[in-house]
């Protein structure tokens, strides 16, 4: 679930956030109950299901794979007896947030009941866990899903090419104007809520935020993940029943995703932090700045990027997510929404290779634990060929992964792009950390420095994704 942006009406940027640290997206001020411990260990039976490892984990849900507890084969809405449990906690909540759960929950329930698609994930059971001996899950609302396979920001991670981004691109399209055709906004649309199905398709999912309209508009929370909130968002007054929504919100959401998809995980609008992205994108809709989008981006989906970011919603209006879907149809023709190969081999490798930490895939047996070389990576590409060891070049690795990741956190040893380091666990769930290439990842590795304390290494200064136990 996604952070709160800021106040209706504060639209400049909060000051404090160091620059290569963002706030944990959505993390409730109050740490859920077992933060920090396997709430499900593996083996742990969940009504039919038996856990098999950890998905990922959000602000709000930590899902996990899992099959069914009798071996039976699977059925048809879990094809291989896989499913992931997204597992919402309310023990120890403050009643607000027990609340937000609670609604949250039920939203991704309705709309699974009301609205399936085969472009939105496919939600199977509900369950509420009954545990009066643990009490960190007594009362947890179990969302039994369909499994997917990797997160669109896995994807992103290992790069697309146009055909495979074409694909997904219209895989987003054709779920969200099921949705707006449904009377419901997702109102989160983003990267790591598009999951990449076991057949390589799209499934829109994390419908937590999502609002039913009433006529041409509904009102949410005032909550959103900045960087995907349309300009509009941060002037709306707060009324009674929040802020009002439109189906425009989820268009403003597509254009970033679009350009996010043709320029590697790049974003519209310029700054290092989600705050100043934000500032960027209201000094663009105020007609102070133009919309520079990135040459990388081809020029039909340059074109609809630029319509889906129109700056206000009465310019954003006519691109509908159908009309959309025409323009990409009538320009692409039924031959090249074929899967290209090149989506098969990206998908193959997606389980393993991702860059966002929150997506880890579990292997299907328990990783082996033994310590395993990464390599680092640089994303400066000036550094990237230089052996002298420039001081300049040089990344620091963190004392304390939980903290965030500048100058006072960081250790003595320094090292550069190529260095081989020995890493000998994995914590998934530290703090976000965004490199020059605007990746983002809570994924740290232990590192193990001879004469030297253990450091951290953040995943986004390596490339390698080896298979190693959490860190205790
Ligand atoms: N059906 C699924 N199959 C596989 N992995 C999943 C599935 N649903 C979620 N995940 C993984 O779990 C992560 C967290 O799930 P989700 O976004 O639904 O939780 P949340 O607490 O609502 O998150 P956020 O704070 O991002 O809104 C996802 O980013 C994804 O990596």
């Amino acid at each position: 679930m996604p952070q709160d942006p800021a106040l209706p009406g504060e639209a400049v940027p909060r000051e404090g956030v160091p620059s290569e640290a963002v706030p944990r997206e959505g993390v409730p001020e109050q740490d859920f109950p077992g933060d920090g411990e396997e709430l499900l260990p593996a083996g742990h039976r969940v009504g039919e299901w038996t856990v098999t490892g950890l998905l990922g984990e959000g602000g709000w849900a930590t899902v996990y794979a899992a099959r069914r507890a009798d071996g039976g084969a699977g059925r048809a809405d879990d094809a291989d007896g896989t499913v992931a449990l997204k597992v919402l906690p309310t023990a120890g909540l403050a009643p607000r947030q027990a609340r937000q759960v609670a609604e949250a929950a039920r939203r991704e329930t309705e709309l699974g009941r009301t609205a399936p698609h085969p472009r939105l994930v496919r939600l199977l059971d509900t369950l509420v866990l009954a545990a009066p001996d643990q009490p960190t899950l007594d009362g947890a609302i179990v969302l039994v899903m369909e499994r997917a396979r990797c997160t669109l920001r896995d994807l992103l991670a290992l790069g697309v090419d146009e055909a495979e981004g074409a694909r997904i691109v219209t895989g987003i399209c054709e779920g969200l104007a099921h949705l707006h055709r449904s009377g419901w906004v997702h109102t989160d649309l983003k990267p790591e809520n598009v999951l990449i199905g076991a057949d390589g398709e799209v499934r829109l999912s994390d419908f937590g935020l999502a609002i039913e309209l009433t006529g041409t508009h509904g009102h949410c929370s005032p909550m959103g993940t900045p960087d995907y909130l349309p300009p509009e968002r941060w002037t709306e007054p707060l009324g009674e029943h929040g802020v009002k929504v439109r189906t425009t919100a989820d268009i403003w959401a597509l254009g970033i995703v679009i350009h996010e998809v043709f320029a590697a995980g790049g974003r519209p609008f310029p700054g290092v932090t989600p705050t100043a992205r934000s500032a960027a994108a209201q000094q663009y809709a105020e007609g102070r700045a133009a919309l520079r989008l990135a040459a990388a981006v081809p020029p039909f989906w340059r074109a609809l990027a630029a319509d889906c970011l129109a700056p206000a919603h009465a310019a954003r209006a006519p691109h509908t997510a159908e009309s959309l879907l025409a323009r990409i149809h009538a320009d692409r023709g039924p031959r090249r929404r074929r899967r290209p190969r090149t989506a098969l081999l990206a998908l193959a490798s997606c389980a393993t290779a991702a860059v966002t930490a929150t997506a880890l895939w579990p292997h299907p047996e328990p990783p082996p634990g033994q310590p395993a070389h990464v390599r680092v990576f640089n994303a400066e590409r000036g550094c990237q060929d230089r052996t002298d060891h420039d001081p300049q070049c040089s990344l620091g690795l963190a004392v304390d992964p939980l903290r965030p990741y500048t100058a006072d956190n960081v250790g003595p040893v320094r090292v550069w792009h190529n260095d081989t380091l020995d890493a000998d666990c994995q914590l998934p769930t530290g703090l976000p950390v965004i490199n020059e290439e605007d990746l983002t990842s809570t994924l740290w590795y232990r590192i193990r420095l001879p004469g030297h304390t253990p450091a951290w290494l953040p995943a986004v200064r390596t490339r390698d994704r080896p298979a190693l136990l959490r860190c205790p």
